[in-house]
């Protein structure tokens, strides 16, 4: 029989669609027994996914084949579901967006994300959403955040979703890629994909002033292609990817100016945490690594972080 590909833009449980070059989408399912690589997930194909598939009766298709992903993101299992859940896959970007304030985003919890995001290969750019809420002294913290994050090279963006007129900056690093968009619940992340497609029409929500936390208004991910070119995921409520399967000694590879640093370190099995001569604390002792990145990485090195994420 003959076989089409495409890629896959949304997933509803069993069945999912399939996009096709001319712009056509076709409702498939997925062949019965269909090998999956070595990742125990939930879902054997994701968003993003590129694959092959046969037509089937009344105009559906079957997808027979996964090309290889060049990367996937993955929520890993936890105590309540044992098995890990691929989030997206192929993913040219993450957007990471943020707000200081309503909600509150740690910065373990964006270094948690960062560490992840170099695990998996993905860059990141971080957004700051939210800043007509912020007065003179918000702005000044925000700015001390904000440059922690361009020092050691990564994209920072300032904006507000909602009250901002002119949001090409953002919008031009859209075009032709396919982006991840994440967060907290609440930062904005649906207020903006609707400023840059207003035809989406995805649902936000008030976020409760109570907590100033949201509510998880969005339940699936979801590839939205635009029309600029290129395609954002919006991803369930997530709170940042897991670090899947990431060894301890493993972690200081994607803390850039830590591994950067770890070379002139005593012993080069140095952990960053308790030895002697250790040039990674030096530099932070000199001020030349954050603090808070330092005590960010010792935090999620001895496992110490679950409660903020
Ligand atoms: N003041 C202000 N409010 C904003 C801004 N962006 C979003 N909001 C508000 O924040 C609330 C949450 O926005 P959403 O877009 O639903 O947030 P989300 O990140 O998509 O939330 P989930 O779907 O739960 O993950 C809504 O009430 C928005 O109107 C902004 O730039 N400034
Ligand atoms: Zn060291």
């Amino acid at each position: 029989m003959s076989r089409a590909e495409g890629i896959v833009i949304k997933s509803t449980g069993s069945w999912y669609l399939v996009k096709q070059a001319d712009g056509s989408v076709i409702n498939c399912r997925i062949k019965g027994k269909m090998r999956m690589d070595d990742i125990k997930s939930t879902n054997p194909v994701a968003v993003g996914d590129l694959v092959e598939w046969e037509p089937e009766e009344e105009g559906n298709g079957v997808i027979a084949e996964i090309r290889q992903r060049k990367n996937y993101i993955i929520r890993r299992a936890t105590n309540l579901s044992k098995q890990s859940h691929i989030i997206a896959a192929n993913i040219d970007q993450a957007i990471l967006m943020v707000t200081i304030n309503y909600p509150v985003t740690t910065s373990i919890f964006i270094d948690r994300f960062l560490a992840s995001a170099e695990a998996y290969r993905i860059p990141v750019v971080i957004v700051f959403n939210k800043i007509d809420r912020f007065d003179h002294k918000h702005m000044k913290e925000l700015e001390a955040i904000r440059s922690i994050y361009t020092e050691i090279g990564y994209e920072t963006i300032l904006l507000s979703a909602k009250k901002q007129e002119d949001i090409t900056e953002f919008s031009d690093l859209l075009t032709n890629k396919v982006s991840v968009i994440a967060g907290h619940s609440g930062v904005g992340k649906s207020t903006l994909i609707n400023r840059i497609e207003p035809g989406l029409n995805l649902k936000t929500s008030e976020i409760s002033d109570a907590h100033h936390s949201g509510k998880h208004t969005t339940t699936f991910a979801e590839m939205h292609p635009l029309r600029q070119g290129g395609y954002i995921i919006d991803t369930p409520g997530i709170r940042g990817f897991g670090l899947y399967d990431m060894a301890e000694n493993e972690l200081h590879h994607y803390f850039r100016e830590i591994f950067a640093a770890s070379s002139a370190c005593q012993y080069n099995n140095c952990t960053h945490v308790q030895e002697p001569g250790c040039a990674v604390k030096r530099l932070v002792a000199e001020g030349a690594i954050a603090a808070s990145r330092y005590n960010n990485y010792v935090n999620i090195f001895l496992n110490k972080d679950e409660k903020y994420r």
